[in-house]
C-alpha cells in the first residue's frame, strides 16, 4: 500500500468503546460526514480496547447500543467486525482487513478525538495507519492537543489543507480539523447512571432505554 493513489471512493471510520454511545460521538460523526463529503461512514465499537480496562458493557451490548442509536441514521453505519477477533482491537488489524476488502484505491480515514490522538505513540504499529489511512483530528475540550514529539515529527509533512483533500487520497494525509467536540463523555455518563441521575439529552433515548432495560452501569 502506497499514499501516492488517487481515491476512487471515500470511507470513513470512527472507532471507540463506545460504553455507551453518546450525543458527542453521533453528533461529530455527522458533522465529519458532511465536511468530507465521504461516501460512507461507520461507526466500529472495539472489542477488546488495548488501552483501557474491560468495559462496563460487553461487547454485545455496546455493538447492540451503537446500532440503536443510528438506525434510521441514512449517513451512517455499524461495522461489528472487531468483534468477530479475540486478539486486541488493533486498529491496524482492522484497517489491513478494509484494505483487503477495498482494494488500494478506495480513501480511508480513521477518525479521532484529541484525547485518542494524543496517546498514538502507544498504539500498535501507530506509522503503519498512515501507510493503510489518512487521520482525522477531532478537538474535545477537556483534552487539548498535545501530541507526542515522535508524533508530531512524523504528520509534520503529511498535513492537508483541507478536510475535503482527505477524501481524494488513499492514505498518508493528516488533518486536524480544529472541530470542538459536545462535551459529553462515556465516563461522565456511567457516573450519573452509577448515581441514580439521569442521562436524558446526553444519549439517544433507545439508548437510554436499553441502559435501563439491561440495568447497566448502576455500580
Ligand atoms: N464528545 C465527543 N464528541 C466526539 N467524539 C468523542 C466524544 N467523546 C469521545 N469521542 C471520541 O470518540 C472515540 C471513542 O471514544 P470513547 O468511546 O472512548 O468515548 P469517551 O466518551 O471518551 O469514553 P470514556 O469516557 O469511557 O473514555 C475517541 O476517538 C474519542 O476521542
Ligand atoms: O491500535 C491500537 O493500538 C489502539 C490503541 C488504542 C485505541 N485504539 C482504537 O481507538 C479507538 C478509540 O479507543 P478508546 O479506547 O478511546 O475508546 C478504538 O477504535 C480503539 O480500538 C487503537
Amino acid at each position: 500500500m502506497t499514499d501516492s493513489h488517487k481515491a476512487t471512493a471515500s470511507l470513513a471510520i470512527f472507532g471507540g468503546t463506545f460504553d455507551p454511545i453518546h450525543h458527542g460521538h453521533l453528533r461529530s460523526a455527522i458533522e465529519i460526514k458532511e465536511t468530507l463529503g465521504v461516501d460512507e461512514l461507520a461507526l466500529l465499537p472495539s472489542h477488546r480496547p488495548p488501552l483501557r480496562g474491560q468495559p462496563g458493557a460487553d461487547s454485545a451490548q455496546r455493538l447492540a447500543m451503537v446500532s440503536a442509536a443510528v438506525a434510521g441514521e441514512p449517513g451512517l453505519a455499524v461495522d461489528g467486525r472487531e468483534l468477530l477477533r479475540e486478539t486486541p482491537s488493533y486498529t491496524v488489524d482492522t484497517l489491513r482487513e478494509l484494505r483487503a476488502e477495498r482494494g488500494a484505491e478506495v480513501s480511508i480515514t480513521v477518525i479521532m478525538g484529541s484525547d485518542a490522538f494524543n496517546q498514538l505513540q502507544r498504539w500498535r504499529d501507530w506509522q503503519s495507519l498512515f501507510r493503510l489511512a489518512n487521520v482525522l483530528v477531532l478537538h474535545r475540550a477537556a483534552h487539548p492537543l498535545a501530541m507526542d514529539e515522535q508524533v508530531a515529527n512524523f504528520v509534520a509533512d503529511r498535513k492537508l489543507g483541507s478536510a475535503s483533500a482527505l477524501t481524494a487520497r488513499s492514505a498518508g494525509g493528516f488533518y486536524d480539523t480544529g472541530l470542538i467536540q459536545l462535551p459529553i463523555s462515556a465516563t461522565d455518563i456511567r457516573q450519573r447512571l452509577a448515581s441514580g441521575r439521569s442521562i436524558r439529552y446526553l444519549v439517544p433515548d433507545v439508548v437510554a432505554d436499553y441502559i435501563a432495560e439491561h440495568g447497566l452501569y448502576t455500580q
